[in-house]
């Protein structure tokens, strides 16, 4: 068998090699279109993961204009975003393996089968992690579409966003004709709109998954779209008049919502304190044009303790020569929780008042094409969860609809049923 690898810093390079290079440990994760293992490889010894994808690839070139890796490779490296190491392709076979760094576990696997709710100090550093990640993709003129606790990998309180084989370039405009994001992340434009959603769909995401952390069961599980919209009404109300209009503009059928009032967020994370409520309400505001941007998130008084800590890493780096053998997220943890009583302390004297939650707006780099296979050989969607997710709460998790359901059932539905909402 004859193997291309071409290392993902000097593409030009292209040699041959064996499969001796790694071997196979064991086999950690699978998705619907990709199964991952993790390797030795047998040069440097240490170990990897290996995300072999299952549609066949043509060529080199086809397997570089890949959009997860083409994702990849603008946005490593960044703490926050799984590291591409190489690129295997068998001639052969047309199979393509994604050589990543390893890491332990994804936020699903990391909460399933807890007894004990996530400590929110340890949420909120998941949380900044996340957003941290997104702010660089999205500023980047990327969006990912599919944020969502499996996509999410854990190592050593270090948190970086996968699986990038969703993403779109922000500059590509409306209407996004794809099937895309796992229905209980999915933000309400994607769910009322032909396609006119954008970046801050990944935001809705990050505020369900931050919920989920929180809280240890998902925030709106529902069982089809309709019945999604509706969970989403039960918590949050349905939307006002001019919102709705404006989500009516962009879909080729009607529906309508009877006034609703939602119980709110803060009755199902009681022990949640109330700058987390305050970043979560504003992560899942119904309006996109409303909702938080991932960068505005990262300047939330949610987040201070880490911010002060990341500075404190930052100069404490400099002093250093930027030779430390902790992770830097780590000592960040570290710092914020000594940190965390004296800012509680600080946050009792202060008045309410100087508890604001800043807005501000990404900055956001436009042009960065979608590199995307000719539909014959891209799946059409990638929006089902992994093989080995296995239900944690009373409902399963979402086996999606198949395509043609986006476009035509839900619209449908929701004419025909309005007294359901
Ligand atoms: N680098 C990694 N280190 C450890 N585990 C990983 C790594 N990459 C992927 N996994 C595991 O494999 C699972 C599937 O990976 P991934 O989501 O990338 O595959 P996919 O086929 O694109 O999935 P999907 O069906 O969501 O599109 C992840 O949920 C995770 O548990």
């Amino acid at each position: 068998m004859s193997l291309e690898r071409e290392s993902t810093r000097s593409e030009s390079k292209t040699r041959v090699l064996t499969h001796k290079d790694y071997r196979v440990i064991e086999k950690i994760g699978a998705g619907t279109f990709s199964e991952v293992m993790k390797v030795k490889n047998m040069k440097d010894g240490k170990h990897y993961a290996c995300k072999t994808i299952k549609q066949s690839v043509g060529s080199v070139d086809q397997a570089h204009g890949l959009r997860e890796v083409q994702a990849m490779k603008r946005l490593s490296p960044h703490p926050n975003i799984l590291q591409l190491h190489e690129l295997i392709y068998d001639k052969d076979t047309g199979t393509l393996s994604l050589i990543c760094e390893l890491m332990d576990m994804n936020i699903y696997e990391f909460i399933k089968g807890r007894q004990h709710p996530v400590s929110e100090s340890k949420a909120k550093h998941f949380l900044f992690q996340l957003c941290r990640s997104l702010d660089h993709m999205h500023s980047r003129g990327i969006f990912h579409r599919d944020v969502k606790p499996e996509n999410i990998l854990i190592k050593n309180e270090v948190l970086k966003l996968a699986d990038f084989g969703s993403c779109r370039s922000i500059s590509s405009r409306p209407p996004h004709t794809e099937y895309i994001s796992t229905r209980w992340y999915r933000a309400p434009e994607c769910l009322l709109t032909d396609g006119h959603y954008s970046q801050k769909m990944d935001v809705w995401s990050a505020g369900c998954v931050f919920f989920e952390i929180l809280s240890l069961s998902p925030l709106f599980p529902g069982r089809n779209e309709l019945d999604q919209v509706n969970k989403i009404h039960e918590v949050l109300g349905s939307p006002d008049g001019t919102l709705l209009q404006k989500f009516k503009q962009s879909r080729a059928m009607r529906f309508d919502f009877p006034p609703r009032k939602g119980c709110g967020i803060p009755p199902l994370v009681p022990h949640c304190s109330p700058a987390g409520l305050s970043l979560l309400e504003q992560m899942l505001t119904y309006d996109p044009e409303q909702r938080i941007s991932a960068r505005a998130a990262l300047q939330h008084t949610c987040f201070r303790e880490l911010r002060v800590a990341e500075r404190r890493v930052g100069l404490r780096r400099k002093g250093e020569g930027e030779s430390s053998n902790t992770p830097a997220s780590d000592q960040l943890w570290r710092l914020a929780r000594q940190g965390r009583r004296q800012v509680r302390q600080q946050l009792k004297l202060e008045p309410l008042s100087r508890r604001h939650c800043p807005l501000e707006l990404p900055k956001l780099n436009l042009g960065v094409p979608a590199h995307t296979l000719p539909a014959h050989t891209l799946p059409a969607h990638r929006g089902s969860l992994p093989a080995i997710s296995k239900c944690h709460s009373r409902l399963n998790r979402p086996k999606e609809e198949p395509h043609h359901l986006k476009s035509f059932c839900m619209p449908r539905a929701l004419e025909r049923h309005p007294q359901d909402y």
